[in-house]
């Protein structure tokens, strides 16, 4: 039965805050403070392309669905375009142009020859089987066969993706173009030329990053009182590297809640008890639940979301008791609520910083699987470390030179190599 003959495209993101006005928002203050022409920052504010496709596909129990399937590019000034896909029911277009944009002043910020990019079904995974992912996946990555590829542009995982989404795409665009094509996506797996290391990156990125800011404050990773909102491939890989590292985990969360304990929780005994558990970590014996809303407000010395956008606003900005925040998710923390923290103290590693060590150790893969060489898992850790640990530093340094908090100082970086290489290519004036 067909339950629908007409896509809704567009769908409204159930908060109330805009994820594209807020990225215009941050990329205004990046071109005030850098002093860049309304042209030039009209130019930046709008995606190259946007793509959306109507998927069709055949369900278990024989009903027909068709979903809308986004691709926002938003930029490919200095190299193809680059991002992750995401499944999750709260997707629209104008929260993936957020996400693409993003994509663009976080390769730039990290040196990496790529433009942004973003991709994302509005579904949630975990209602379909893994056969209707699969042909939801095949048909998606069809309809865009002739957007994307390996010099074009290149997707990768994001929330409710991983590398089993990969390899189906992978798999789908080869076939399509008749041999094997393994530079279309990053994050495969290791069998089909995917980078030993890219599943835990993004999370080993997020602990380099608060390892040296805590550094520059005469404190370690040991002992240090963290609470991660999120428990999948980033929150679970920042909280097993943090725990591995000393530190105490005093709560994490997934969508329906989470579980906290003041004495540290047991990362390994949870990771166990989630995969047990379809990932749920509610009923875990060793803590007490607490909501995602209390998660935010507790006293901690870093606080990493690791979900969803928006989750600090102006409306629990002033109740954060953490030193630190870490932005393990993208756009995590509004603009308003951004000044707020500022106001009170707080350090807010900014999103382009803290979690791209997914986007740089996909880079890696595709690097070893251009030159057909690949690397042990050590080799791809140092490489990212030297370039995690090297944008932390011109963060800092901007930050000093221009007298402005880490967001800006990142973002002025970012956007301002983009704005650089549009002129340099003559795109502008
Ligand atoms: N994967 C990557 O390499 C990268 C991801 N990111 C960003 O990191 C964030 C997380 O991505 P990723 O870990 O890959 O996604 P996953 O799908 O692997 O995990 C998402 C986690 O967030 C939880 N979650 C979902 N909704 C909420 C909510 N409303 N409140 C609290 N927790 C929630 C999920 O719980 P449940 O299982 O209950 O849904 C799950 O634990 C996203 O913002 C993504 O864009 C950034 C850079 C790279
Ligand atoms: O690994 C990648 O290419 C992109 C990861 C991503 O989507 C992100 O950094 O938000």
């Amino acid at each position: 039965m067909v339950t629908t003959s007409i896509p809704v495209w567009e769908t409204h993101s159930p908060a109330h805050i805009c994820p594209f006005d807020q990225a215009c928002s941050y990329l205004d203050w990046a071109g005030k403070e850098l002093k860049l022409d309304a042209g030039l920052l009209e130019i930046l504010s709008h995606p190259r392309k946007v793509v959306t496709v109507s998927i069709p596909v055949k369900l278990d129990r024989g009903e027909i669905r068709v979903f809308a399937g986004h691709r926002v590019q938003h930029s490919d000034v200095l190299g193809p375009y680059k991002g992750g896909i995401r499944y999750h029911p709260a997707v629209t277009l104008r929260e993936v142009s957020a996400l693409a944009m993003l994509m663009t002043w976080k390769c730039a910020l990290l040196g990496i020859p790529y433009g942004g990019a973003k991709g994302g079904i509005p579904i949630d995974p975990k209602q379909f089987s893994i056969g209707e992912l699969e042909r939801i996946s095949r048909r998606y990555i069809s309809e865009l066969i002739k957007d994307i590829g390996p010099s074009v542009d290149i997707p990768a995982p994001d929330m409710g993706t991983s590398a089993r989404e990969m390899a189906w795409m992978m798999d789908t665009y080869s076939v399509n173009v008749g041999h094997a094509v393994p530079g279309v996506v990053t994050g495969k797996p290791i069998s089909i030329g995917g980078s030993r290391g890219r599943e835990m990156a993004t999370g080993r990125g997020v602990m380099i990053i608060v390892r040296e800011a805590l550094a520059d404050r005469g404190q370690s990773l040991a002992g240090a009182k963290i609470a991660i909102q999120g428990f999948g491939n980033v929150g679970g890989a920042a909280a097993q590297l943090l725990h591995q590292a000393g530190a105490k985990i005093i709560a994490v969360s997934t969508g329906n809640g989470g579980v906290f304990s003041e004495h540290g929780l047991d990362i390994p005994a949870l990771k166990a008890y989630a995969a047990e558990n379809r990932r749920s970590i509610l009923g875990f014996p060793h803590g007490t639940f607490i909501s995602n809303a209390d998660l935010l407000t507790l006293p901690c010395d870093v606080l990493i979301p690791a979900a969803l956008e928006n989750q600090i606003t102006e409306d629990n900005a002033s109740q954060i008791q953490a030193k630190m925040i870490a932005e393990a998710a993208n756009g995590p923390v509004t603009l308003e609520a951004n000044h707020t923290l500022e106001g009170r103290g707080v350090i807010v590693l900014p999103d382009i910083l803290a979690n791209a060590g997914g986007v740089v150790v996909s880079y890696l893969e595709w690097v070893q699987g251009l030159s057909y060489l690949f690397w042990d898992e050590e080799r791809v850790n140092r490489e990212m470390e030297h370039l995690m640990v090297q944008a932390y530093r011109q963060v800092m340094q901007q930050s000093k030179a221009r007298q402005v908090n880490l967001r800006l100082a990142a973002y002025t970086l970012g956007v301002g190599r983009v704005a650089q290489a549009l002129t340099d290519r003559g795109l502008y004036p």
